[in-house]
């Protein structure tokens, strides 16, 4: 079944960003004319520092605000850790989840971030949780069911549409300058959709499925023109107003 999906451009701002930066955040919502709004979904996900501030700012604007992560419960003894329901109170919509860097810096496995995507569930919001192979994974000639495995067991039973994106973010890919060929993200995605649909059925043929690594306005139009590819996760790219709407302009 072949299914309309609107895309989602979302920016990862990770480590990044002191109060200053709202002045790029006030570019970025000036430069969202009505055409680029009306053709993706528009997210940043600051440092969890900045979520009530940017939130603040795209009161009113087609921008959603997200957060880098959360913990599985909602409140309790868990120092330096915030609750999917903080970032709700903060004014995010969405939380990634199980991004390769939080799986490498602070050993998260997929029972982890299931429980993480399910949290952010209870508390309202959109789990978008990542997946990707290692370059020795890929070399292997193992990346499809390195992937298969974390959607199986990262994804939580009840997924649907509405509460869940996923975002293929192939570890060597991340901040590296390289992407795989269009026909490695295809065949990536087409196995991640035939995934998804046959557990979740119509859910799964709906499911946004990102691509990150290494998006840039130069290369977005290709990558964005893949099938089965509704949007992309982007990092370094997102930190400027310029480059995060260049890539935008890949839909319009
Ligand atoms: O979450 C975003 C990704 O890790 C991609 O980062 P990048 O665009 O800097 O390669």
């Amino acid at each position: 079944m072949s299914v309309k999906i609107k895309p989602l451009l979302a920016g990862n701002w990770k480590m990044n960003g002191l109060r200053t930066s709202q002045a790029e955040f006030h570019k970025m919502k000036a430069g969202l004319t009505d055409t680029l709004a009306d053709s993706a979904n528009i997210m940043i996900c600051p440092p969890a520092t900045l979520i009530p501030a940017l939130a603040d700012i795209a009161a009113g604007s087609a921008i959603l605000v997200g957060g880098q992560d959360c913990h599985g419960e909602k409140s309790g003894a868990h120092t330096g850790d915030i609750s999917a329901e903080m970032l709700k109170d903060a004014g995010a919509t969405a939380v990634i989840v199980g991004h390769s860097e939080r799986r490498t810096d602070h050993g998260e496995g997929d029972g982890v971030v299931n429980a993480k995507a399910q949290a952010a569930w209870r508390a309202g919001l959109v789990a978008i949780v990542c997946v990707g192979e290692t370059e020795a994974e890929r070399k292997a000639g193992q990346a499809v069911s390195i992937v298969q495995g974390q959607l199986n067991n990262s994804v939580p039973d009840g997924a649907t549409a509405e509460n869940t994106v996923i975002a293929y973010e192939p570890v060597w890919a991340i901040g590296t300058g390289l992407t795989p060929t269009a026909q490695d993200v295809e065949e990536m995605h087409k196995a991640m959709r035939d995934n998804l649909a046959s557990r979740f059925s119509d859910a799964g043929a709906a499911m946004r499925l990102l691509y990150g690594g290494s998006v840039k306005p130069a290369n977005a139009a290709e990558l964005m023109a893949v099938s089965n590819v509704n949007g992309a996760l982007v990092g370094g790219a997102s930190l400027k107003a310029e480059d995060f709407l260049g890539i935008l302009d890949a839909y319009s």
